[in-house]
C-alpha cells in the first residue's frame, strides 16, 4: 500500500473560506485559491467614468511625439536610498539636455537643502540652455511655495508645479478636508503662486491632482477648471494640468477613458497642456501612457528606464523608442543608449536589468536556434536590399525577424545579437563563425558541426563563446590535417592546360615514408591519385573555399568532403595559400575518415 501524503509536506494553505485540508489539491474551483483576493475592490467600483464618454482613443494612432518631461531629479530622486548629490544631479541634468529634453523637473526645492542649492546652481551657472525650461515642485503650503520661488530667482523660464492629493481616501485620511475645503486650500496656494510670479518673469504653472486616477472625475474637472480661470491661462501662457496615476490601479483602458473624459471636458482647452504621469504598479505604465496620448494627452512625465517609487515611474526611454520603431521621430537622441544607461546607473546607483526593453544586456540577443536562423537570414537580406538600393545599411528600411529595432540605431553592434548555447542551431553557429572568424561553412558541414557544438554545450550547460566555437571547429576539422597521416615536402605543377602533377612524401606512424607522385586534371585530383597509388583510396565528393577577410594577407579556408574507404567525412584547411588550405582540407578529411574507421563507425 502506498503511503498517504504527509500533511506536513506543504505549509497549511488557507482560502477565503477556510483552511485547505491536508492532502487536498492546492487549487479547487469550488473553494478558490488560498489568496485573499476578496479584500480588494476593482477600480471601476472606486471611480466611475461618467456615462456618455464616447471613446475615440481606441481607433487613434500616435503620429508624433508628445512633450516629454523627465522627472528623475524629483520623483525618481525621492525614491532613492541615497538621493543624488549635486554632482550626480548635474550629471543627470546635462544628460537630459544632451538627449534633447526641452522641459525637465529638477527638484523639490523646499524639501531639502540639496534640492534648493541645485536649483540655485542652475540659475547661477548658466547650465540651462535657452530652449530648456526647468520645473520645480511644491506642495500646497505657504512656506514651501515661498521657498520654491526663492529657489528659481533669476531663471528665465520655469514651471512651478503645485500638487495636492484629491482622491477620497487621501482627502479623508491624509489631509482631513472635504471636497470644498481642499479646493479652497489649492486655490489659496494658486493665488499665492500667481502673486509671487508677478515678481518673477517667465513662470508658468502646473497643477497635479495627485492620485487623479482614484479621484471622482467631476471633482478633478472642477478643481482644474477653477485653476485655469484663476491663473488666467491663455494659448500663449498655457497652464499644465498633469493627471497622475500616482498608484496604478486599473487596466490601461480605464486610464485612457479618464484622460479622454478630461481632454473633452476641460475648459479653455487651447490654453491647457494636458499632461500624464503614470506609475507602474501593475507593470502597465507604458501602456497607460500610450493610451493616454491616444486619448488626448500632450505631455508625458516619467523617468529614464523607469526609476521611481515602488515599481517606478513610466519609462520614458521605452516610450520614445516605441515611437521610433513605429516610424515616429521621438525627438530625442538615443544613438548611444549604453552611455545613457551608464550615466543613469551612476546617478541612481541602481542597475538596469538585463531584460529591460531596448537597453538590457540581453534584449537584442537570441540563443534559440530557429530565431537565430531567422535573424541571420533577415540580416543577410537587409544587407542585400541596402546594397541593391545603394543606401547605407543604417538607412534602409528595417524588417529583420525578431528584432523590433536595428541595434545600430541605438549604438549597439550586432555582436550580442546571436549567442550560442544548447538551445542554438546551425544558423546561429554559422553566423558566429562568419562574423567572428570569417568562416562560411557549406550548409551540410554547418549542420554537422552544430551537432558537435550542441554536445559540448549540453555537456557544459554553459554558453559557447565565439572563441570556444573556433576551438571546437579547429579541433574537429582543421587539426586532423596534421596526423596521423601527413604529406610533407609536397609541391604541384601544371604540366599542360588542365594537367597537374602532385609530388610529396607520405608519412604514417610506424611506417617508412613513401614517395607520392601522380597526375590529375587539378592539384587535388592529382593528390587523390597520389594517395591511391600509396593504397589510400580517396574520393573528393564536395569542395568549397573562400577568403576569410578582404585583405591580400587574409587566410583562405577550404572545406573538403571525402570518401575514404567506407567513411565519408569533412575536413578543413586554413592557410594564406589557397592551395595549401585545400591540400590540408583533404588530408584532414582523410585522417578524420581513418579515425572513424578505427572507431568502427
Ligand atoms: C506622489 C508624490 O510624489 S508627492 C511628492 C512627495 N515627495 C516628498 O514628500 C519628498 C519631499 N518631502 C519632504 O521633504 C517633506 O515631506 C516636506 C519638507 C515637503 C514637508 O515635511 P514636513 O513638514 O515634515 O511634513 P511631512 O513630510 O510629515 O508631510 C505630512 C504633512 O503634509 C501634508 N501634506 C501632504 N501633501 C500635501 C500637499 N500636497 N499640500 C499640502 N500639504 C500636504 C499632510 O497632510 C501632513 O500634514 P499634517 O502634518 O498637518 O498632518
Ligand atoms: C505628479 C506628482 C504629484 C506625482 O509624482 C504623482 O502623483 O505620482
Ligand atoms: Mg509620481
Amino acid at each position: 500500500m502506498s503511503t498517504p501524503p504527509q500533511a506536513t509536506a506543504f505549509p497549511t494553505l488557507r482560502t477565503p473560506r477556510g483552511p485547505v485540508p491536508p492532502g487536498a489539491p492546492r487549487w479547487n474551483p469550488q473553494r478558490g485559491s488560498a489568496m485573499p483576493s476578496h479584500r480588494y475592490r476593482p477600480a471601476h467600483e472606486r471611480v466611475e467614468i461618467p456615462a456618455g464618454t464616447a471613446r475615440r482613443w481606441p481607433t487613434r494612432r500616435i503620429d508624433r511625439a508628445p512633450l516629454w518631461v523627465p522627472v528623475d531629479l524629483r520623483d525618481g530622486n525621492q525614491a532613492l536610498a541615497e538621493p543624488m548629490d549635486p554632482a550626480r544631479k548635474r550629471r543627470m541634468f546635462d544628460l537630459m539636455v544632451a538627449m534633447g529634453y526641452k522641459e525637465t523637473e529638477v527638484g523639490y526645492p523646499s524639501a531639502s537643502r540639496t534640492d534648493f542649492e541645485f536649483v540655485r546652481h542652475l540659475a547661477d551657472s548658466g547650465a540651462v540652455p535657452d530652449d530648456v525650461t526647468v520645473v520645480v515642485f511644491t506642495a500646497a503650503r505657504a512656506d514651501l511655495i515661498e521657498t520654491t520661488f526663492a529657489s528659481i530667482r533669476g531663471l528665465p523660464r520655469t514651471v512651478v508645479h503645485l500638487y495636492t492629493a484629491t482622491a477620497p481616501v487621501w482627502r479623508d485620511v491624509v489631509l482631513g478636508r472635504d471636497r470644498r475645503e481642499l479646493r479652497a486650500l489649492i486655490e489659496e496656494s494658486a493665488v499665492r503662486m500667481a502673486r509671487l510670479a508677478e515678481r518673477q518673469p517667465g513662470v508658468r504653472f502646473e497643477f497635479s491632482p495627485e492620485v487623479f486616477n482614484l479621484t471622482e472625475p467631476d471633482y478633478v474637472l472642477e478643481v482644474c477648471n477653477g485653476l485655469t480661470r484663476l491663473w488666467d491661462a491663455s494659448p500663449d501662457r498655457p497652464v499644465i494640468h498633469n493627471l497622475p496615476a500616482t498608484v496604478e490601479i486599473a487596466t490601461p483602458n480605464v486610464y485612457a477613458d479618464q484622460i479622454e473624459y478630461m481632454h473633452r471636458q476641460l475648459e479653455r482647452r487651447d490654453a491647457v497642456i494636458l499632461s500624464v504621469h503614470p506609475h507602474n504598479d501593475r507593470g502597465t505604465g507604458v501602456a497607460c501612457a500610450e493610451l493616454a496620448v491616444l486619448a488626448g494627452a500632450q505631455r508625458v512625465e516619467g523617468c529614464l528606464f523607469g526609476n521611481g517609487e515602488r515599481t517606478g515611474n513610466v519609462d520614458l526611454v521605452t516610450l520614445a523608442l516605441n515611437l521610433h520603431t513605429q516610424g515616429v521621430d521621438p525627438m530625442l537622441d538615443f544613438s548611444d543608449i549604453d552611455e545613457i544607461r551608464r550615466t543613469v546607473e551612476h546617478c541612481n546607483r541602481l542597475p538596469v536589468p538585463g531584460r529591460h526593453p531596448y537597453v538590457g544586456d540581453l534584449v537584442h540577443t537570441a540563443y534559440s536556434g530557429t530565431h537565430q536562423d531567422a535573424i541571420k537570414k533577415g540580416l543577410d537580406e537587409h544587407a542585400r536590399r541596402a546594397a541593391e538600393a545603394g543606401v547605407p545599411a543604417g538607412q534602409a528600411p528595417w524588417a529583420v525577424p525578431y528584432l523590433p529595432i536595428d541595434p545600430a540605431d541605438i549604438g549597439r553592434d550586432y555582436e550580442a545579437v546571436i549567442r550560442v548555447n544548447s538551445q542554438s542551431g546551425k544558423g546561429g553557429i554559422g553566423y558566429l563563425l562568419a562574423t567572428h572568424h570569417g568562416l562560411d561553412l557549406p550548409a551540410p558541414l554547418r549542420a554537422e558541426f552544430s551537432r558537435t557544438v550542441q554536445r559540448a554545450a549540453d555537456a557544459s550547460g554553459a554558453e559557447v563563446t565565439a572563441k570556444e566555437l573556433w576551438e571546437l571547429f579547429e579541433q574537429a576539422y582543421l587539426a586532423p590535417a596534421d596526423g596521423p597521416l601527413t604529406v610533407t615536402d609536397w609541391h604541384t605543377a601544371q604540366t599542360a592546360p588542365g594537367a597537374h602533377d602532385f609530388r610529396g612524401v607520405l608519412r604514417r606512424d610506424g611506417r617508412p615514408p613513401v614517395d607520392l607522385h601522380a597526375a590529375g586534371n587539378g592539384p587535388l585530383s592529382a593528390l587523390a591519385a597520389a594517395l591511391a597509388g600509396a593504397g589510400i583510396a580517396v574520393d573528393i565528393l564536395d569542395y568549397a573555399e573562400h577568403a576569410t577577410g578582404s585583405g591580400p594577407d587574409s587566410p583562405a579556408v577550404a572545406y573538403a568532403r571525402c570518401r575514404t574507404g567506407d567513411a565519408v567525412t569533412w575536413g578543413a584547411g586554413r592557410d594564406t595559400s589557397q592551395l595549401t588550405a585545400s591540400v590540408r582540407a583533404v588530408l584532414a578529411a582523410v585522417n578524420r575518415g581513418a579515425g572513424e574507421r578505427s572507431q568502427g563507425r
